[in-house]
């Protein structure tokens, strides 16, 4: 049986900055990415956007934009994670280093893929170029990616 587990993923954006953090433990660990998490039961996938948001870069945002949705299977793993990418350019707050996460900005010509999950390559240009996304990855391991699809979509399927 496949299920599914929903997270959330949100970069916040300035001029020709993004914000990422660098995951200090846990699924992703060592590795930069933007800020997100589990969905709680009882919360919307943007209430748990922005509460992943607060709780790992001490950023609070109310205007958040949804921009992609991928899905990510590993080979031998019952669970495919599903991700919702979020944006926003407007929040309070100053990026503070949480347990889980230390924030960094980045100039958007020097993110630092080689340190981050190798989906990350495919559908930042994506991102940063403004378009809207949808994508499945096949990983073996937390390294190889054995196939995917990624599209550009003007409007989401959920
Ligand atoms: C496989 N390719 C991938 N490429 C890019 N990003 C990926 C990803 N796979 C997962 N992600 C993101 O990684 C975070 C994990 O979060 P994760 O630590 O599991 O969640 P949460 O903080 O709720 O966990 P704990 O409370 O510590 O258990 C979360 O933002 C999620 O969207």
């Amino acid at each position: 049986m496949v299920n599914r587990k929903i997270l959330s993923l949100v970069f916040v954006r300035e001029s020709t900055k993004i914000l990422l953090g660098f995951k200090k433990r846990g699924f992703g660990q060592g590795r930069w990415n933007g800020f997100g998490g589990k969905v709680e039961q009882g919360e919307t996938i943007e209430e748990g956007a922005i509460r992943e948001l607060q709780e790992e870069a001490g950023v609070l945002s109310h205007d958040l934009s949804k921009i992609g949705l991928l899905e990510f299977e590993f080979v031998g793993e019952p669970t495919i994670l599903q991700v919702h990418v979020f944006t926003t350019t407007s929040y309070i707050g100053l990026p503070t280093e949480s347990d889980e996460m230390k924030p960094q900005w980045f100039e958007v010509d020097r993110v630092p893929f080689d340190e981050m999950w190798p989906d990350d390559s495919l559908w930042f240009p994506l991102m940063l170029k403004g378009a809207k996304f949808q994508g499945y990855f096949l990983f073996h391991g937390h390294h190889n990616i054995l196939k995917y699809n990624l599209e550009e979509v003007e409007r989401f399927k959920y």
